[in-house]
């Protein structure tokens, strides 16, 4: 029996910083990680480095509803290849849902379909809540309040920036182990002990926001890191709190020879990190936009203009 955690938590809860921890500790790096993300381009894997033991799968869309019968196809066909040999001999496989998905329909497909069900064993289910922004993201998204609903155990992040939230928490689970950790440094033994299987469920539907989209902008030429910063200030200014999620990998002008790595959750920027190199090769820069009602050209028309404005003004300097 293969033993399979699913690891949740709403948009930007740390969820891929977490998993780089633990797949870097040798006594959890024979894990295969299924990484399932909500816009169209996938990120998260290129940001979760395997080790040799280890790997990571990814697919995009809500695995709660359209892709669910992908994932129980994804970890037969994994344990066909593992037999076979041709993917690492994994000891157990990691689920990072999407930050939008409700867990309820995921853990019934686990736990119903048969040929999984001889195979493979839930293990729990482990949901981040970041401090900072978990509050309120318990308050407006119902993905969120499932995820902590259907916790075997909490891990609240970011607690650097934000005291724990115990009492949205505990409004909702009253009973889950609660552990806080900074930057995913969780013991992986305690996040990962097996959970007895949940006894009953309210419903299994999936239950999501109203008027969730994604929107992907992709391109080739380097962006001058001005240009970035402006865009990003411009897009918090003009979207609010409706801008729930961007991410990304950027070629900047000044260092096109690696990737920035970009966060930011709602109108919190995080520092910027680097990739050591362009994961398969592929420069262009990738980033993704996750928000409530986002016109879908805004943010590429926002970027153009800041851009032609950032050129005229080094033009004027020089
Ligand atoms: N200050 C601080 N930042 C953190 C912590 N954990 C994660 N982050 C940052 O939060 C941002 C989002 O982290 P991710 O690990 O990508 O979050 P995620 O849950 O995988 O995001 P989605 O897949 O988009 O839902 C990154 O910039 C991380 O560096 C923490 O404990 N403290």
């Amino acid at each position: 029996m293969i033993p399979v955690s699913v690891v949740t938590g709403f948009l930007g809860a740390g969820k891929s910083t977490l998993l780089r921890r633990v797949l870097r500790d040798p006594a959890w790096a024979d894990s295969a990680v299924i990484v399932n993300e909500f816009g169209e381009v996938p990120l998260d894997h290129d940001l979760i480095a395997a080790s040799e033991e280890s790997f990571v799968s990814a697919s995009t869309g809500c695995l709660c509803c359209v892709v669910r019968d992908d994932l129980t196809r994804t970890l037969l066909d994994l344990l066909a290849r593992r037999e076979a040999g041709e993917v690492p001999r994994y000891r157990r496989v990691l689920v990072e849902t999407s930050g939008l998905a409700d867990p309820a329909p995921i853990l019934h497909a686990l736990m119903t379909d048969r040929a999984l069900a001889a195979t493979h064993a839930l293990a729990g289910v482990v949901t981040l809540v970041d401090a900072l922004h978990g509050a309120a993201a318990l308050a407006r998204h119902p993905e969120a309040q499932r995820q902590v609903l259907l916790a075997d155990r909490i891990l609240v992040t970011k607690t650097d920036l934000a005291p724990v939230p115990e009492a949205a928490i505990r409004a909702l689970n009253p009973a889950a182990p609660l552990r806080a950790a900074e930057h995913g440094a969780a013991d992986p033994g305690w996040l990962l002990a097996p959970a007895p299987p949940p006894a009953a469920l309210p419903d299994w539907a999936a239950r999501h926001t109203a008027g969730l989209g994604s929107v992907v902008i992709e391109r080739e030429a380097p962006l001058p890191a001005l240009a970035l910063t402006l865009w990003m200030q411009g897009l918090a200014e003009h979207c609010g709190t409706r801008l729930l999620r961007l991410k990304g990998l950027v070629a900047l002008a000044e260092q096109p020879d690696r990737p920035a790595v970009v966060h930011a959750i709602q109108h919190m920027v995080h520092p910027l990190d680097w990739l050591e190199a362009w994961p398969g090769g592929d420069r262009r820069t990738r980033l993704v936009l996750i928000g409530e009602r986002i016109p879908r050209h805004f943010p590429a028309r926002l970027l153009a203009a800041v851009e032609a404005e950032v050129a005229a003004e080094l033009a004027r300097r020089a």
